[in-house]
């Protein structure tokens, strides 16, 4: 079993062994109680503005699955032939809420459980939700989400809960895509998504200074989670639960418990945009 994971022998409690930031001073996720939330006035809301042009595609990388956005780091989205490229007017970004500056979005994935009492990374007075999405952005003020990726306000990560409800439509055509990316390294293309869709009717959110979830645990992200859930049926969510962290021809290891547990507060302060 090389490599990171979910399983006993290479999941959450030994990812210190290769990865000594585990046990940094601002590890992600956390448990968030809300009355020791400390509402500020100064926060502004979250704008974010979509491009439906740059959906790239949609790609099982082993640990979930995830839908790539145009947002002009790797070399694919360069000019690199006569063809004409599409005009990209703008990037889908994300500005105001905690952070300053233009964030653009890379990708969004999801953390989920194999059954409904587990799956979520963050969790609300200790109650864990059975699925969490996670769109991940930016700081365009570097030069590439490499560079961003090791600065301490490198990355805004806004978080969804999914809670156990009526079928969602908007995670339909995501959902329709996974049948082609089964396995590890599977992509597909995926075009005109607007990840805006997927967020609740309320921007409220909690924000506290954190890191990946997964290695390499940089401790680059502003961490922007939303109060309000969205909803997922059961149906739905065993579709997620159909995907396999393992590759072609491997023996199969259903995608599920994707997630990492809570880690030390260690002092840090989680603030509210909301009384
Ligand atoms: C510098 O080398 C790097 C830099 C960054 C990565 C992580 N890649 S990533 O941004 O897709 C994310 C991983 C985990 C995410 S979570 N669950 O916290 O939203 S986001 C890999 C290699
Ligand atoms: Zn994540």
């Amino acid at each position: 079993s090389h490599g990171w994971g979910y399983e006993p022998t290479n999941g959450p409690d030994t990812w210190a062994a290769d990865f000594p930031l585990a046990n940094g001073p601002r590890q992600s996720p956390i448990n968030i109680i809300p009355k020791e939330a400390h509402y500020d006035p100064s926060l502004k809301a979250l704008k974010i503005r979509y491009d439906p042009s740059n959906t790239k595609g949609i790609l099982n990388n082993g640990h979930s699955f995830q839908v790539d956005f145009v947002d002009d780091t790797d070399s694919s989205s360069q000019q690199t032939s006569t063809v004409p490229h599409p005009v990209i007017l703008y990037y889908t970004t994300l500005t105001g809420g905690p952070i300053s500056g233009v964030y653009r979005l890379k990708q969004f994935h999801f953390h989920w459980g194999g059954s409904d009492n587990r799956g979520s990374e963050h969790t609300l007075n200790g109650i864990k939700f059975p699925c969490e999405l996670h769109l991940v952005h930016w700081n365009t003020k570097y030069p590439s989400f490499g560079e961003a990726a090791e600065k301490p306000d490198g990355l805004a990560v806004v978080g969804v809960f999914l809670k156990i409800g009526a079928a969602n439509p908007r995670l339909q055509k995501v959902l329709d895509a996974l049948d082609a990316i089964k396995t590890k390294g599977k992509q597909t293309t995926f075009a005109n998504f607007d990840p805006k869709t997927l967020l609740p009717g309320s921007l409220d959110y909690w924000t506290y200074e954190g890191s990946l979830t997964t290695p390499p645990l940089l401790e680059s992200v502003t961490w922007i989670v939303l109060k309000e859930p969205i909803s997922i049926s059961p149906a739905q969510m065993a579709k997620f639960r159909s995907l396999l962290f393992t590759g072609d021809g491997e023996a199969p290891c259903y995608m599920v418990d994707n997630y990492r547990p809570p880690q030390p507060l260690k002092g840090r302060l989680v603030r509210a945009s909301f009384k």
